[in-house]
């Protein structure tokens, strides 16, 4: 039921009374790339709280009676700039305080930098938690505009689902739909759309629209926009507690909506197994071991595995895994280990391949990817380049020289130039296979130092 007055009437006001769309960057902070060579952040889980509260801007909240108990959710609120991410922000831990499911966190507590505050505007992204009635959360309050792209690439704001906001005065916006298009590069599966500032629409139909926007929208970003609840808002009237209506009740409802729409990702414990290899040794009268960090799952001696990457998928058998020199019948993730492995010689394989339970990876070629380029403030290049650029691609413990290249379909590839501070979709070629998969993370370097970081979108070759 498309009506043309509406939408037209809902584009000019969008014309018309848009705030600027995006901040320059040179006055974002650089906070979360601090180390640029550190792409990969430890994940957030409960044995790492320690990590997050280390972080400059984590707004503590719940420390003194933190439930491990329940079930722990990365998710974070997302959106144009001042459609009211802060606001709802500080209106959830408002409204599940009341309950004991949080601290009270007030705006000026989230957007705390002396320009934040000057600005009206989030700069860093802040960190607060709470507690529904059977999970945990870890939220992020994201700004608005585009620097947060990069956090999202760099995988300094990792986030298992989120909150989308959207004013419903201004409907979908430029950073409406570049933050679902970057949430759904960087493997967010499933999101809430809160529309806010419902006290200022009083046009029902208004608001259907946007409802509708939304749901075209997601569906279009690969969504699934039937299904995902929307709920609409006031923020503002729930963080001055006002109107209730839709105000605190909203809020209530949204996080139920988090609670039975957002999933829980499986856990590093319940991956398939996966080892890359650091260093290999050979060990006279037993044979040869490959030494490493344990990525994701469990391993047992005994088990079948592969060995993956440059050119190789070797079957074989973990006939002993060994800590701190001591054998083990299993080994976790997160543990340093070494892995024996049965009639496998020294010169078979090599650091830069994985160790992997049978058929869960696979050796990749050719790639697409989204790839931040560092500017030289952080350390990256000082100057511009074109496709066919060839840097060296560090994943996991291999690196490789790979060739970047536009995706097919970009006009004037052969011209197009790609400066420092861009967030850009490219192919990346490499010139030895290596084992990966949509969203595994890489940094690329030259000469040194890193020049870009990225999040693997689409296998185009395996080997
Ligand atoms: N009327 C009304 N105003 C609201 C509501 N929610 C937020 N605002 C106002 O909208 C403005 C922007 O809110 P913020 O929460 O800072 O928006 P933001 O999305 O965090 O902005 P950035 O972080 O800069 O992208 C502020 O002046 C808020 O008071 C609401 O429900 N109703
Ligand atoms: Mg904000």
């Amino acid at each position: 039921m498309f009506r043309p007055q509406l939408a037209s009437r809902a584009v000019s006001r969008r014309l018309a009374g848009s705030r600027a769309a995006s901040y320059s960057s040179s006055t974002c902070s650089r906070t979360l790339l601090r180390n640029p060579t550190r792409v990969v952040p430890p994940t957030f889980s409960h044995a790492k709280v320690g990590w997050v509260s280390r972080r400059s801007h984590y707004v503590d909240g719940l420390s003194s009676k933190y439930n491990r108990a329940k079930p722990h959710l990365n998710i974070g609120t997302i959106g144009h700039v001042d459609h009211g991410k802060t606001t709802l922000t500080a209106a959830i831990t408002k409204v599940l305080a009341e309950q004991g499911g949080a601290m009270f966190r007030d705006y000026s507590e989230i957007d705390k930098a002396p320009e934040e505050k000057a600005r009206g505007i989030t700069i860093n992204s802040a960190h607060v938690e709470y507690e529904s009635a059977n999970r945990h959360y870890g939220h992020i309050d994201c700004p608005g505009h585009a620097d947060y792209i990069k956090n999202m690439i760099t995988g300094a704001a990792q986030m298992d689902g989120a909150i989308i906001v959207v004013s419903a005065l201004d409907g979908q916006m430029p950073q409406t739909r570049e933050h679902l298009l970057l949430a759904r590069q960087v493997g967010v599966k499933k999101l809430v759309v809160f529309i806010n500032k419902i006290d200022q629409v009083e046009d029902e139909e208004m608001l259907e629209l946007v409802d509708m926007e939304m749901r075209d929208l997601l569906s279009t970003y690969n969504f699934d926009g039937e299904n995902t609840p929307i709920i609409m808002g006031s923020a503002l009237a729930a963080l001055q507690g006002q109107t209730p209506k839709i105000g605190r009740e909203k809020i209530l409802e949204l996080v139920k909506a988090c609670d039975e729409w957002l999933e829980i990702p499986p856990r590093d414990l319940d991956k398939p197994f996966l080892l890359p290899i650091e260093e290999v040794f050979s060990i006279t009268g037993r044979g040869t071991v490959a030494t490493g960090r344990n990525e994701r799952g469990v391993c047992h001696k005994g088990d079948e595995v592969e060995i993956v990457g440059y050119g190789a998928r070797i079957k074989t058998t973990l006939s002993g895994i060994e800590m701190f020199k001591k054998e083990l019948d299993r080994g976790e993730a997160g543990d340093n280990m070494g892995v024996l492995l049965r009639g496998i010689k020294r010169e078979q394989i090599t650091r830069g391949q994985v160790v992997a339970a049978p058929g869960t990876i696979k050796s990749v070629s050719k790639f697409q990817a989204q790839i931040y380029i560092l500017t030289k403030d952080e350390g990256g290049r000082y100057t511009p380049f074109t496709e066919s650029y060839s840097p060296q691609l560090f994943v996991r413990t291999a690196d490789i020289t790979c060739k970047l290249g536009w995706p097919e379909g970009v006009a004037d590839a052969a011209e197009k130039m790609v400066m420092p501070g861009d967030n850009v979709e490219m192919t990346c070629t490499l010139r030895k296979d290596v084992a990966a998969e949509i969203g595994t993370r890489f940094t690329l370097r030259e000469g040194g130092r890193t020049v870009g970081t990225g999040i693997i979108t689409k296998i185009i070759d395996y080997a």
